[in-house]
């Protein structure tokens, strides 16, 4: 198999802190961190035997039974040799072709020749699913350290369909890496191109496992160019991206979220006011009709061009110190059917929902522009802010609101608003009888509060019981109290373009 063209690009995972239900109305937004863990895909361009057949195969190899090979038919037609649908993978790559084809036709027809088939590589770092099995078969202790022990994507041990998810947004990194890879490859798009590590990296400087090399030095596409409070430059690449991967993840979920999760994807950390859902309605409601093959690239491309869509964006970096950690429960919860329950207490109690929301939604806002006043603080008083920090890491939270420190007590206002943030959620848990906040979570997250350093801890996205999400001055130590923690954000960049030698671990599938 010669490759003739190959473009990798990732896309991280995303944790909401506030704004959970929300963010599904466009008068809210929701705070997303977007996370170092990110899924990596792969395009290449090989040479064909059978020029008569030109076919596409995706590999998955974390996974038992994680290949799909399609035949490509007339009108990019695609047929699945195997028995086995993975619905998330199929309209991804029928899809990103298909507008690819409508919109740049002569770099898809050179990029995929009658003498050419195209091969697929995706893989999620470890994070994205319970590691619990693969430390069991190792014998290894449920602890961080052993979780940093393990091969760079590793195998799950299990199929697509049994694996333990740790609500990372896998399937949302997962279509938006693989759109951009697509659409990349087939010159629909142009994001920067990856800076080589020799160019960004001191040699000397010891880099993390399964993470790209030069993901720390590189500047990320959507940093803004001045302060960290400006709207993101939607650059033409990111906007396609974003409206293709959107469009796509809501076909193969079948309905039409908030985008919260795709929004991250493509643009990293920041808050995130949804798009109008009418702009895909149409264009879903013929996908349904007449099945995604029978709907023509170029009204695929209409819609993704349209200017219609108004999701909002504004960067929101976490301040420097500031470490995201996740402990992976695995219990586990339903998002829709919590969904479900909420919009339901939301329809019969309207006033209700409403005085509780616009108050959750104040906290929110407060929580947003607090964090990012911490983030300038740390650029223009870098002696004071340091000095905070390492006050805040070794004292109680409710000790910070009496400093004379400025710095500190921006510290106890993002505490303070994110505790008004959680008795909101307790609230709506009660009057809702959903388990937003349940009280095994309440006990759990009390307990953490108390530790010092901890700036903030409560349940991410829709709640439940799939996991917790702490943010921490100091993570050293924290384990034995948490449980078994995911260290997750930093950067909190997004859609990246990578060097397949140079991200770890990623060699060795091809
Ligand atoms: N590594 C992968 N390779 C191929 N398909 C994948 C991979 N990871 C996820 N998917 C697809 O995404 C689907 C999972 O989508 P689902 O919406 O249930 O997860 P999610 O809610 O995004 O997960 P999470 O719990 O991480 O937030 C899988 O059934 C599969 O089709
Ligand atoms: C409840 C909701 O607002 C957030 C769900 O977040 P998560 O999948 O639990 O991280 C739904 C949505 O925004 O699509």
């Amino acid at each position: 198999m010669t490759q003739q063209k190959r473009t990798c690009v990732s896309a991280p995972g995303k944790v909401l802190i506030s704004g959970g239900y929300l963010v599904l109305f466009n008068e809210f937004s929701g705070l997303v961190a977007a996370t170092s863990s990110r899924f990596v895909s792969t395009v290449s361009t090989v040479d064909s035997e059978d020029e008569k057949q030109k076919k596409i195969v995706v590999r998955s190899p974390q996974f038992e039974g994680g290949k799909w090979v399609y035949r490509v038919g007339k009108d990019l037609k695609l047929e699945n040799e195997g028995s086995d649908r993975n619905k998330y993978v199929e309209y991804a790559v029928a899809l990103s072709l298909k507008l690819a084809k409508a919109a740049n036709p002569s770099a898809f027809d050179a990029n995929f020749t009658p003498k050419s088939n195209l091969d697929i590589c995706i893989v999620g770092h470890n994070d994205f699913y319970s590691q619990r099995p693969q430390l069991e078969s190792l014998n290894l202790p449920l602890t961080s350290s052993s979780l940093a022990s393990l091969d760079p994507f590793c195998h799950t041990l299990t199929t697509i369909a049994n694996v333990h998810k740790t609500g990372l947004g896998s399937s949302a990194a997962m279509i938006t890496s693989l759109v951009a890879a697509l659409v990349q490859h087939f010159d629909v798009i142009a994001l920067p191109d990856p800076t080589p590590a020799s160019q960004t990296t001191p040699p000397s400087k010891k880099r993390k496992r399964g993470r790209s090399k030069h993901a720390s030095a590189k500047k990320s596409v959507e940093t803004p160019s001045t302060t960290n409070t400006e709207e993101i430059d939607h650059t033409n690449a990111l906007r396609i991206a974003h409206n293709t991967s959107q469009f796509i993840h809501c076909l193969a979920q079948g309905k039409i979220g908030s985008g919260f999760d795709v929004s991250s994807a493509v643009y990293g950390s920041h808050t995130y006011t949804r798009f109008t859902p009418s702009v895909l309605d149409a264009l879903m409601s013929e996908c349904e009709a007449s099945t995604i093959y029978g709907v023509p690239g170029s009204r695929i491309l209409e819609v993704i061009q349209s200017d219609k869509w108004d999701s909002k964006v504004e960067r929101v970096q976490l301040p420097p110190g500031v470490e995201l950690m996740l402990a992976d429960v695995d219990a586990g919860s339903s998002t829709p059917s919590l969904v479900k329950g909420i919009l339901e207490w939301r329809t019969k109690n309207p006033k209700e929902c409403k005085t509780l929301w616009k108050s959750l939604h104040t906290q929110n806002l407060l929580i947003a522009e607090t964090l990012r006043t911490l983030h300038t603080t740390s650029h223009t008083s870098p002696k004071e802010y340091a000095k905070t920090l390492a006050q805040i890491k070794t004292t109680h939270a409710e000790t910070w609101s009496t400093s004379t420190s400025a710095v500190t007590k921006h510290f106890a206002a993002v505490h303070a608003a994110f505790l008004n943030v959680r008795t909101h959620l307790q609230e709506m848990s009660r009057l809702a009888g959903v388990p937003v906040e349940p009280e095994s979570q309440t006990r759990l997250l009390d307990e953490i509060a108390k530790e010092k350093g901890v700036v903030m801890c409560g349940v991410p996205g829709a709640g439940g019981f799939d996991a917790i999400f702490v943010l921490v001055v100091g993570k050293e130590n924290r384990e034995s109290k948490v449980g078994p923690l995911l260290a997750t954000a930093d950067s909190g960049a997004g859609l990246r373009r990578e060097i397949v030698e140079e991200v770890e671990g990623l060699a060795r599938f091809f």
